[in-house]
This record gives structure tokens, C-alpha cells and sequence, in this order.
């Protein structure tokens, strides 16, 4: 058995006496594609935060291939490869496609490289031919694949998507669940949190569940969509299906 990727150990999110994040354990395998799914205000766009370092737990550990990421600036967290794409899509509206990606390269590289591997990036997700259009004229599909080809300009070895499948139609999801798959085949690992359930259910090898800030459940789609906590906490309101 290899070490994980990520070893997220005992974190606990205080806002004053609010416990947004709980004691929350548990770890990601290189390569896994993991869901991150509960109600409402359950404390998983929270758990990202900490993950990139945008909030710092009250408690808690979590271990990027060993090194401890707690206290580290999102830069350096971005740099040691994890990254995450935001909820609310921020581009640079009045910058080309081209420009808004190559700025996730420019930690690493020159303007020179950054550009190059910027244009990598956007044909890997697959809208090379939009290079030059303006952010501010773009579709929801190629927003969102905008979103991801920034968080792969970083080159991160794991992915965390903050709903980044909103704003898609069940076939522009089913092309953008295509593209998260190609991108695991390649070697990436991705955490993904999301309303869509049959967007989460069928992507995912894995499932966290939280409720309340509190880890209820873990296991495969299968297993955590049997869970009578999590069908009580959860699914249960969506009948399988959308939740939001
Ligand atoms: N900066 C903050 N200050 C105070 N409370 C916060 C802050 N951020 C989040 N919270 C609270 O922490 C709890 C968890 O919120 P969080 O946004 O992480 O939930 P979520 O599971 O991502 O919800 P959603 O599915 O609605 O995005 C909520 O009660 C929320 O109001």
C-alpha cells in the first residue's frame, strides 16, 4: 500500500463559536478521483479553504506528500501542487482566454513559458481554437474548462473543483465528466465537490460525505448511497438527484 497523496488529519474550522469543521479525517490516494459531497452550509467549500490555505484550521493537519501544508501561504500550497478552481468563476473579463490561463503558470515559469504551456493546457481541455477570445464573451462550458486549464497551468499533482459543473446542462456535463476523467487517466487526482449527484456518482471512485461539519460517511458511490445516515442527511431529500 503506497502513502497517500494527501493526509488530511483532525481538522477543526472555528468561525468565533461557529464549528464549521469538525475533527475531519481522512485521505487521498494518488490518482483517486474523490467526491465531496453534504447539505448545505456542511462545511465543504470550508474544507477546501483550508486545503489551499485561504483559512488556516483551528486544528489539524494536512500532509501534501508528507509535508505538512498548515501554515503555508496558498502560493506555496499552489506551488507544492495542490490547487483549487472557484465556485464563482473569477476570469480576468477584459483579458483574452490565453492570458487568464498562462497567469497559473507564472509561478514557475516566464511569460515566455508560461505562455507556451498556457496554450498546452487550453488543448488539453480542449478549446485551443479559443485562445484569443475574450473572457467576458465566453459560454458556461468553456468558462469552466477556462477555470480548469488556470488550475493546470499550476501544474498540480491534485485537483479540488468547487462545483465546477453548476452552470452546465446535464450534455455539457456529461462532455466536462469526460474531460475529468481523461484528465485522471493522465496521472492527475481530483477532489470534486458538487451538487449533480449523478455527476459525482458516476465519476467518482470514492465518496466523503459530510454533515454539519462532521465526517458521516466514506466508501464507494455505492456503499455511501446506502448509508442510512447519508440518505437521511442527504440523499434523501434529492431522491438520487440534484440537490442544492
Ligand atoms: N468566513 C466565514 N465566516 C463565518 N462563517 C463561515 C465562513 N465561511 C463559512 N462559514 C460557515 O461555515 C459553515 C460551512 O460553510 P461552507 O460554505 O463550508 O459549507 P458548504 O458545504 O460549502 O455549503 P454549500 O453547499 O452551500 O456551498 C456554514 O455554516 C457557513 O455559514
Amino acid at each position: 500500500m503506497t502513502a497517500p497523496l494527501l493526509e488530511i488529519s483532525g481538522v477543526t474550522k472555528r468561525f468565533g463559536g461557529l464549528t464549521a469543521l469538525s475533527d475531519v479525517s481522512f485521505s487521498i490516494r494518488q490518482g483517486e478521483i474523490v467526491g465531496l459531497i453534504g447539505p448545505n452550509g456542511a462545511g465543504k467549500t470550508t474544507l477546501f479553504s483550508n486545503l489551499v490555505g485561504l483559512h488556516r484550521p483551528t486544528a489539524g493537519s494536512i500532509r501534501l506528500d508528507g509535508t505538512e501544508m498548515v501554515g503555508l501561504k496558498p502560493h506555496r500550497i499552489a506551488a507544492a501542487g495542490m490547487v483549487k478552481t472557484f465556485q464563482n468563476i473569477a476570469l480576468f473579463l477584459d483579458s483574452s482566454v490565453l492570458d487568464n490561463v498562462l497567469t497559473g503558470g507564472l509561478m514557475r515559469h516566464s511569460v515566455e513559458e508560461a505562455r507556451a504551456l498556457a496554450r498546452r493546457c487550453l488543448d488539453q481541455v480542449g478549446i485551443g481554437a479559443i485562445a484569443a477570445k475574450l473572457a467576458r464573451d465566453l459560454s458556461f462550458p468553456e468558462r469552466a474548462r477556462v477555470e480548469v486549464a488556470r488550475a493546470l497551468c499550476t501544474e498540480p499533482r491534485i485537483l479540488l473543483l468547487d462545483e465546477a459543473m453548476a452552470a452546465l446542462n446535464h450534455v455539457e456535463m456529461d462532455e466536462f465528466l469526460a474531460l475529468l476523467r481523461r484528465l485522471s487517466a493522465d496521472g492527475l487526482t481530483l477532489v470534486v465537490v458538487e451538487h449533480h449527484m449523478r455527476a459525482i456518482m458516476s465519476l467518482c471512485q470514492r465518496i466523503v460525505v459530510l454533515n454539519f461539519g462532521q465526517l458521516i460517511a466514506t466508501g464507494t458511490p455505492a456503499e455511501v448511497s446506502r448509508d442510512p445516515e447519508v440518505v437521511k442527511a442527504y440523499l434523501g431529500r434529492s431522491a438520487g438527484e440534484e440537490v442544492k
